[in-house]
């Protein structure tokens, strides 16, 4: 199992100019069932938004984000999760389409000229830390034969395959399986003709490797901490404000 040398993120650096962040921001947070979706709720005293952003912007290797939001709410999303905080990276922004992957595709499209990378991450995913985000694209810089990298972990649970009663019909090989999140980095010709093979033979996918994988390409798992948490049911909330808080004390 590849695991990154987290150590080693200042020979990283290189790349600055030629990764851009896409932070996916541009869901409208049903299952969080908040009226004003869950990007800007506030976690240890400020928007998760602008927690997971402040990530990609103490990071070695990222050198322009652009954040994916609701068109009507971008200025608002400027306002509270970026303008305050005094963040280096340039940030531009591109508005959010009906699917995750349409999102990432017009944050794709809004990719300045001369980026040679994409670090796709979900905006719900506050506690990413700059060392992961840095190590993941020099697993990518470090391997020509990969056409992306994803962060997460092999399962430590048991994973069963049921009907939609929940009525059991197997039980897995546990050691096959990885829980993967965000950021996942792909190399940025190999993301468009992905997009493009998803878009004329109709593929989607829940995550954006799936759609280089459909497409032929070569991605790796490589191990992440566990608690880069996505926030996406209510409960998800206190425990990410929890670990947040224990960081910043
Ligand atoms: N059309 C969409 C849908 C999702 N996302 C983003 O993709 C990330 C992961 O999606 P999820 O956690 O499912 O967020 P939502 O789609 O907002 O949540 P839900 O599915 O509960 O509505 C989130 O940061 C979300 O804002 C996006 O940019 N555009
Ligand atoms: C991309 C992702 O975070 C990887 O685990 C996950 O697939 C997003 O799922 P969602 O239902 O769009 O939140």
């Amino acid at each position: 199992m590849y695991c990154p040398d987290f150590s080693r993120v200042e020979e990283a650096g290189q790349q600055r100019g030629s990764v851009c962040a896409i932070i996916v921001a541009g869901g409208t947070g049903s299952r969080f069932g908040n009226p004003g979706g869950k990007q800007l709720v506030e976690i240890a005293g400020r928007p998760m938004l602008s927690w997971t952003i402040e990530a990609f912007d103490r990071t070695h290797t990222i050198g322009h984000i652009v954040v994916v939001c609701p068109e009507e709410r971008c200025a608002e999303y400027r306002a509270r999760a970026v303008e305050p905080c005094g963040f280096e990276t340039p940030i531009t922004f591109a508005d959010a389409g009906m699917t995750r992957q349409d999102s990432t595709h017009a944050g794709l499209v809004a990719a300045p000229e001369g980026c040679a990378y994409v670090a796709i991450h979900d905006g719900a995913r506050p506690l990413i830390r700059p060392e992961t985000i840095d190590a993941a694209v020099q697993a990518l810089c470090a391997d020509a034969d990969l056409d992306g990298v994803v962060c997460g972990q092999p399962a430590i649970d048991t994973l069963k395959i049921a009907d939609p009663m929940g009525l059991i019909d197997s039980t897995p090989d546990r050691s096959q399986f990885w829980c993967v999140q965000t950021p996942q980095v792909f190399r940025i010709d190999a993301l468009r003709q992905a997009m493009d093979f998803a878009a004329r033979t109709g593929f989607v996918g829940t995550d954006d490797a799936s759609l280089v994988e459909e497409a032929g390409g070569l991605v790796r798992c490589i191990e992440a901490p566990r608690d880069n948490l996505k926030v996406t049911v209510p409960e998800d909330l206190p425990l990410v404000e929890a670990i947040m808080q224990m960081r910043r004390n």
